[in-house]
C-alpha cells in the first residue's frame, strides 16, 4: 500500500534544463489542479538529492534529506502510483565528483569520491557513491514496460511544419564499424531456467578459485545469458579502427552509452582513450598513474591531470598530430568526443548524426563524414543500416514519413541495463563459471585479463506482460508490428522461444513479424518511407535507441514524446519525452537567461497522468483537467507556441503561460464540470487581457546572465526568481 498521505501526483524533482522548467511549469500545474482537489507532491530523484540523502551521518539535521528515490521505488511497486518522472542526470564520475565539490562548497561535509581507494573506510565511501553514479534512478522505477508513441498530435504537428533534415548523398563516406569476433554478441550464450534458482559467479584460474559474485538469484523461466568482450580483441579493432579512419579521411567517433552501461562501457571507453594515446600510455605510463589519471574518466581528466607535465603535454599534442581528427562533442569548446565518457550517449549521438546527413562536427567547426566506432555488433547494425537505406534512397521526409512506435521490454531491469552487479573486468587469464546452487554449470567462458565478462537477465513475467502489450497495441492500432529479435543471437533465441507460443494461443502469431534488428531497420524505414505505420517490439537497449532514432528523424527530436510505463502492478509512471537533462540548455540559460527547453514531453505526460488518476480513483474533476490539458497541448502546436532556441524570443517560460492560457481556456469552455468552469472562467480572462503585460516581462530578463546559486544543487529562491520573473502572471498563477 502507498503510504496514506501520498499525493494523487507524484512529479519529480530533477536536473538541469527539466528542473529549470519545473520551476515554472509546477506552480503552475499545482494551481489548476488544487482548483479539481488533485494533490500534486514532489520527490527529490536529483543527482545532488541522492547525494545528500546517500551520507546523513556527515550532515546538519538541516541538511539532510530523505532517501525519496527508494520511497518511489516502493511506490511504484503499488497500484497508487502515478508518477510523472522527469529526466534526470546519470552521472559519470567526473559529474558526481563535480556535484560533491559543488555541494561541499555550500557547506555540506561530504567525503571526497574515492578515486582509488585504498582503505576499508574508503572502499565503503566508493560503494555508496557508485550506488548514484548512472543510470541509477530509471532501473529503480521502471516496475513495468514502456510504450513510447508520438501522440497523434504531435506527429501531426510534425508532418505540417517538417523540420530541416541533412542531405544524404550515396558517396557520403560515413559508415559504422563493429567487431566482427570477441566482442559481447560473438560471445554470447543464453539459457532458460526451469525453476527458480541461485548462481554464484567464479573464476577459476591457474592459482585456483576466486568468487566474483554470490548469491544472484533468478525466479522459475527467468532467461539468463552470459558474454564477455576481449580486451586483446577490442584493442585491436580500435587500433585498426584509427588507421583507417585516417586512411579514409574522416573524423574518428565512438559512440556508447557509459552512463546507462556504467560498468561495462567506461572501461571500453577507456580503452578507446588508452589507444588513442598508445604512444603515450606506453612513454609516460607510470608517471600517469601516479598522477592518478584514469582512462575511463576520459581525455578531459587526463589533461586536468597532466597540466603540470609539459613533457607529457608535448607528447599529447605530437600524438595528436599522427590521429585523424575527431568527432566533437562542442567544436566550439574544444571538447572531443573522449573528453568525457557520459557526453557521448550513441542513443541521441548517432541520430543526430544520421539526421545531419551522416555528418559529425570536426575540431574545424565544420560537418564532416565520420566512422561511427561501435564496438559491439548487438545493435550497431541499426545504425549501419539505416546509414545505407540514407545512402541509396535519399533522406527522410518528415512531411510524409509514418511513424515507428516502440513497446520495450524494460521491467525489472530487464537484460544488459541490468547487468551491472554481474559485469566485471577480468582480473587474471582463468575461466569464468556460472554456477548454479545445485552444482550445474549453467555457462562458462575462457577469458584473459582485462576481458570485460557479463551475465544479463530477463524475467518471464515482464517478458510474458510485454507480449501482452505488445498484442493489446497491435489491435488498437492494426499497425505493422515486428518483433525486432534475432534467431541467430543466443538471448534473442530464448526469447522467441516464449514469444511464439504466446501469440499462437492468442490466435494472433499472424499479425506479428520476427526480424533480425538490421532487417527489421529496413522493414521500418520501408514502411514510414511509404507513409505507413509499425510498431518495434524490442527489448530494452533497443528501446532507448529506438526511442531516439525515429523520433529525431521524424519529429527533430525524441523531446515530444509521450513515454508511458504501465506498471506491472497496476500504476502508472509517465516519463516525459524520451531524452535527457539537456546541459547545453542550462549553460545557454545561465550565459543569457534563455531556455529553450520545450515542455511538451511533460504536458503529454500530465494529460495521460490526470486521466489515469480519473480511470483509477472515479475522479471526473481529473478527467475535465486531464482533457483540458490535451486540449492546451493541441494549442500550444496549433499556435506554435514552444520556445525559440534563440535569446530575444520566447522560451520556455513564454510557453508556459501559453499552456496556462489555453488550459484555463479549455477549463472555462468545458460543460462537463460546471463548477470548475466558472472557476476558470476568469483565469482564462486575466491570462488573455494580461497577455503583452506578461510577455513583455518575460522579455525584459533575457539577455542577461542568470544565477541560479549552484548548478547540481540550485538555489530555489534565486531559480524561483528566474524561473517566474512575471509578476503578473505569478499573481494570477497565485
Ligand atoms: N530518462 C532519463 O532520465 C534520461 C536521462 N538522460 C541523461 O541526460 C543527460 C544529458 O543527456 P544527452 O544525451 O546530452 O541528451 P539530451 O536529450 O539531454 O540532449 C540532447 C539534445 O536534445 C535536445 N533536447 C532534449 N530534450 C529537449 C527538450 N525537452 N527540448 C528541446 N530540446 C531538447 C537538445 O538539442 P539542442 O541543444 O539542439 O536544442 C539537446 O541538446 C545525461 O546525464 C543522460 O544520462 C538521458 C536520456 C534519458
Ligand atoms: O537512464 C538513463 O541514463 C537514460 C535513459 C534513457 O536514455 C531512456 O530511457 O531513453
Ligand atoms: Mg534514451
Amino acid at each position: 500500500m502507498a503510504e496514506p498521505n501520498t499525493p494523487d501526483i507524484v512529479y519529480t524533482k530533477v536536473d538541469e534544463a527539466p528542473e529549470l522548467a519545473s520551476a515554472s511549469l509546477l506552480p503552475i500545474i499545482r494551481t489548476f489542479a488544487a482548483a479539481a482537489g488533485v494533490s500534486v507532491g514532489t520527490k527529490d530523484i536529483s543527482l545532488a538529492g541522492r547525494i545528500i540523502a546517500t551520507f546523513p551521518e556527515h550532515l546538519t539535521e538541516a541538511q539532510r534529506q530523505p532517501d525519496d528515490l527508494a520511497e518511489l521505488g516502493e511506490l511504484v511497486k503499488t497500484p497508487e502510483a502515478n508518477v510523472i518522472k522527469l529526466p534526470n542526470i546519470s552521472a559519470s564520475v567526473p559529474q558526481l565528483v563535480a556535484a560533491v565539490k559543488e555541494l561541499q562548497a555550500q557547506g555540506y561535509a561530504l567525503p571526497d569520491y574515492p578515486e582509488s581507494p585504498s582503505t576499508d573506510e574508503e572502499k565503503a565511501i566508493r560503494a555508496r557513491y557508485d550506488g548514484i553514479k548512472g543510470s541509477a534512478v530509471n532501473p529503480v522505477l521502471r516496475e513495468g514496460n514502456s510504450d513510447r508513441r508520438a501522440a497523434v498530435a504531435v506527429k501531426n504537428y510534425a508532418m505540417a511544419n517538417p523540420h530541416r533534415m541533412g542531405e544524404w548523398t550515396s558517396d557520403s563516406k560515413t559508415r559504422v564499424a563493429s567487431m566482427s569476433k570477441g566482442d559481447f554478441f560473438s560471445n554470447e550464450v543464453s539459457a532458460t531456467l526451469d525453476g527458480a534458482a541461485k548462481a554464484k559467479i567464479v573464476l577459476e584460474t591457474a592459482d585456483g578459485e576466486t568468487v566474483l559474485k554470490e548469491g544472484v538469484s533468478y525466479p522459475a523461466g527467468t532467461v539468463v545469458d552470459a558474454t564477455f568482450m576481449s580486451a586483446r580483441a577490442l584493442d585491436a579493432f580500435l587500433a585498426d579502427e584509427i588507421e583507417k579512419t585516417k586512411a579514409e579521411g574522416t573524423l574518428f567517433s565512438l559512440h556508447m552509452k557509459a552512463t546507462m552501461m556504467k560498468v561495462s562501457d567506461p572501461i571500453i571507453f577507456g580503452h578507446a582513450v588508452k589507444e588513442w594515446l598508445k604512444p603515450v600510455f606506453e612513454q609516460y605510463g607510470d608517471k600517469l598513474k601516479e598522477l592518478g589519471v584514469n582512462p575511463a574518466s576520459g581525455m578531459g581528466d587526463l589533461l586536468e591531470r597532466v597540466k603540470g607535465e609539459p613533457e607529457i603535454v608535448k607528447a599529447i599534442e605530437a600524438c595528436r598530430d599522427q590521429r585523424p581528427p575527431m568527432y566533437m562533442v562542442n567544436s566550439d569548446k574544444g571538447i572531443t568526443n573522449l573528453h568525457v565518457p557520459s557526453d557521448v550517449i550513441i542513443d541521441a549521438s548517432m541520430p543526430a548524426l544520421i539526421r545531419d546527413g551522416g555528418k559529425g562536427w570536426g575540431p574545424d567547426n565544420k560537418q564532416h563524414d565520420t566512422n561511427c566506432v561501435i564496438p559491439d555488433s548487438s545493435y550497431a547494425p541499426v545504425y549501419d543500416e539505416a546509414i545505407a537505406f540514407f545512402k541509396a534512397n535519399g533522406k527522410l521526409n518528415p512531411a510524409t514519413a509514418g511513424t515507428v512506435q516502440n513497446l520495450g521490454l524494460m521491467a525489472q531491469k530487464a537484460e544488459e541495463y541490468g547487468s551491472h552487479p554481474t559485469t566485471f573486468e577480468i582480473p587474471a587469464d582463468g575461466t569464468v563459471k556460472m554456477v548454479l546452487d545445485d552444482g550445474t554449470v549453467l555457462h562458462e567462458h575462457k577469458v584473459e585479463k582485462g576481458d570485460i565478462w557479463r551475465s544479463a537477465s530477463a524475467r518471464k513475467a515482464p517478458i510474458e506482460d510485454w507480449v501482452n502489450l505488445a498484442i493489446e497495441r497491435q489491435k488498437a492500432t492494426g499497425f505493422r508490428s515486428i518483433f525486432w529479435l534475432d534467431e541467430t543471437r543466443a538471448h534473442d533465441a530464448e526469447l522467441i522461444k516464449m514469444v511464439k507460443p504466446i501469440l499462437e494461443a492468442k490466435g494472433v502469431a499472424d499479425k506479428f513479424e520476427i526480424m533480425a534488428p538490421r532487417e527489421a531497420t529496413r522493414a521500418s524505414l520501408e514502411t514510414i518511407t511509404k507513409g505507413e505505420n509499425t510498431i518495434a517490439i524490442t527489448g530494452n537497449v533497443l528501446r532507448d535507441y529506438l526511442t531516439d532514432l525515429f523520433p529525431i528523424l521524424e519529429l527533430a527530436t525524441s523531446a515530444k514524446m509521450l513515454s508511458i510505463v504501465k506498471l506491472m502492478n497496476g500504476g502508472g509512471l509517465f516519463e516525459t519525452g524520451a531524452g535527457g537533462s539537456a546541459p547545453k540548455h542550462v549553460q545557454q540559460l545561465m550565459e543569457e537567461n534563455h531556455l529553450r527547453w520545450d515542455s511538451l514531453g511533460e504536458f503529454c505526460a500530465l494529460g495521460e497522468s490526470l486521466q489515469f488518476l480519473a480511470d483509477a480513483r472515479n475522479n471526473e474533476k481529473a478527467r475535465v483537467l486531464g482533457k483540458a490539458v490535451d486540449a492546451a497541448t493541441q494549442g500550444i502546436l496549433d499556435h506554435d507556441r514552444s520556445p525559440s532556441r534563440k535569446v530575444g524570443e520566447p522560451d520556455n517560460r513564454d510557453s508556459h503561460y501559453w499552456f496556462a492560457r489555453y488550459w484555463a481556456q479549455a477549463l472555462a469552455d468545458q460543460s462537463d464540470d460546471a463548477d470548475l468552469a466558472a472557476h476558470f472562467a476568469p483565469i482564462a480572462r486575466a491570462l488573455a487581457e494580461s497577455e503583452a503585460a506578461i510577455t513583455g516581462e518575460l522579455a525584459a530578463v533575457q539577455g542577461r546572465p542568470a544565477d541560479l546559486g549552484g548548478y547540481y544543487h540550485t538555489d530555489a529562491d534565486k531559480t524561483a526568481a528566474v524561473m517566474r520573473p512575471s509578476e503578473t502572471l505569478n499573481a494570477i498563477i497565485g
